[in-house]
């Protein structure tokens, strides 16, 4: 299997390769060539198989040869032998239609531990086979941030610096990265929005000042290998539901498009996704994207649903190359013209071909706290700020009552303490693997929203590519 850039611009590499690599030289997210495809037999085969295994069956085709059989197997063991549930995802019916995908059972108690934890173990397995110290430079809102200083903290071969939004995330989600006082571990809290972090880690891809001495890598979903691991649980939890002969339909609380999109290569690879329903708060480029062609990005607005308060959606890239035949050049002008206006208006003909998969629904804080409440008192299940966006959006979709709906429950209720409680008066506890979280020291660096502030502090310590 070889990847591509979706800009057209850099030379094909191989699994191990564009995991290390994160973002393509020109810019560009990589995929792979073609999606691979799972006969409905191949599926059949998943049904009541541990997570780790599916893992492996649907994995394999993306690693290629860069692992054996048995060492991917052991790392997807490793990976989920973490995960305080022993089914890693369950699922929890909310009634004759409504399903939650429980995705918060690991280490920092939302969906991103599913990739970030086998992640941590790739880098350090292909690390170990070249004579290369990686530099991670990652942008959070929140979850991605946590997830992954906990897959990478004391790695010998790796720095992590994490650059978050000041003051815009939940006191748990802050703690769970700031507390971590490994030398490998670099905290920055920013001034300025996720967008902006994001879109520094990007530019930074691109300094050759930077890329000439540190070898960089990403972390976020714009790193093929996030997405690869969660297209995982889409498979795992159709094939509970009795796919492949009955199809299924998720909704996907969304924001860098890279959940979502995972979803999408599922159905590209034959599972029968009967639809897509991604869900926005009031940030709703996505929405406004899929539902009348208007890919234009605005001001953040600070909400509950903080991991969600996103404007550009790095993943978005990918569908748009599906979308345009996979030529790179277009992709490439497309994008370009969006970096100067930050405005894309979509042909009909791209809307069309995306709505044959996805709708998409905006949620408000109303409606947020709605679902909340609903989940509670007629399912008595808790549900976090960012799942209730998901499934609101589920509530309101036309969708045949004989089709399960799959919300993504993509964190632990406990991290967002404050808004579940206002919305449904009862307070989650946080639930014990996180420790003594409020007792701990942080160690955390202020920087002005400026790119060469974070250059200049990046490069000041991180360890060069080779020695
Ligand atoms: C809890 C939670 N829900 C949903 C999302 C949105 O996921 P994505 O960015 O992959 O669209 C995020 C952040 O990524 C998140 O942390
Ligand atoms: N919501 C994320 C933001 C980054 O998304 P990613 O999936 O691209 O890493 C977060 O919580 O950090």
């Amino acid at each position: 299997m070889e990847y591509i850039s979706t800009r057209g611009g850099s030379a094909p590499l191989n699994f191990e390769q564009v995991t290390l690599a994160g973002l393509a030289g020109d810019g560009g997210l990589y995929v792979p060539t073609e999606w691979p495809k799972f006969s409905q037999d191949q599926i059949a085969d998943l049904a009541g198989l541990p997570y780790a295994e599916v893992a492996l069956r649907v994995m394999k085709p993306f690693v290629g040869d860069t692992l054996v059989e048995d060492e991917l197997r052991e790392l997807c063991q490793q990976a989920y032998g973490r995960f305080a549930h022993a089914a890693v995802t369950p699922l929890a019916q909310l009634d004759g239609q409504h399903w939650l995908l429980e995705l918060f059972h690991g280490p920092t108690l939302a969906f991103k531990d599913v990739a970030l934890q086998l992640l941590g173990l790739l880098f350090e397995k292909f690390l170990a086979r070249q004579d290369k110290h990686l530099t991670v430079v990652g942008a959070t809102s929140g979850d991605t941030g946590s997830a992954a200083i906990d897959a990478l903290a004391g790695r010998e071969k790796v720095d992590i610096f994490m650059l978050h939004p000041d003051g815009r995330i939940s006191d748990v989600q802050r703690r769970q990265m700031t507390t971590v006082l490994a030398p490998n571990v670099h905290n920055i809290a920013l001034d300025g929005s996720f967008d902006d972090a994001q879109a520094m880690v990007k530019r930074m891809f691109a300094d050759t000042e930077v890329t000439d001495r540190f070898a960089i890598s990403a972390v976020n979903s714009i790193n093929w290998a996030r997405l690869m691991a969660q297209i995982v649980y889409y498979f795992y939890a159709a094939s509970q539901l009795g796919s492949p002969a009955r199809k299924v339909a998720f909704s996907v609380p969304t924001g860098n498009f890279g959940d979502v999109f995972a979803g999408y290569v599922a159905a590209q690879m034959g599972l029968p996704v009967e639809r897509l329903i991604v869900a926005t708060n009031v940030n709703d480029i996505l929405h406004r994207a899929l539902s009348a062609g208007d890919y234009s990005a605005g001001t953040v607005t600070p909400t509950a649903a903080p991991s969600m308060d996103i404007q550009v959606s790095s993943n978005f890239e990918r569908l748009l190359f599906d979308l345009e035949g996979r030529d790179g050049a277009k992709t490439a002008a497309r994008m370009a013209a969006f970096d100067q206006t930050r405005k894309m208006a979509l042909p009909p003909e791209m809307q069309a071909a995306a709505r044959d998969i996805f709708t998409s629904h905006r949620v408000d804080a109303n409606d947020m706290s709605l679902a909340m409440r609903w989940a509670h008192e007629e399912s008595a299940q808790v549900i976090d700020p960012h799942t209730a966006i998901g499934l609101s959006a589920a509530r309101n979709a036309d969708i045949d009552p004989s089709v399960p709906i799959v919300t993504l429950a993509t964190a632990h209720p406990g991290k967002f303490r404050e808004a579940v409680e206002r919305a449904t008066g009862f307070r989650p506890a946080l639930p014990r693997r996180v420790g003594d979280l409020f007792d701990r020291e942080e160690a955390c660096d202020k920087l002005p929203g400026s790119y060469d502030a974070v250059k200049d502090y990046v490069t000041a310590r991180a360890t060069p590519a080779h020695g």
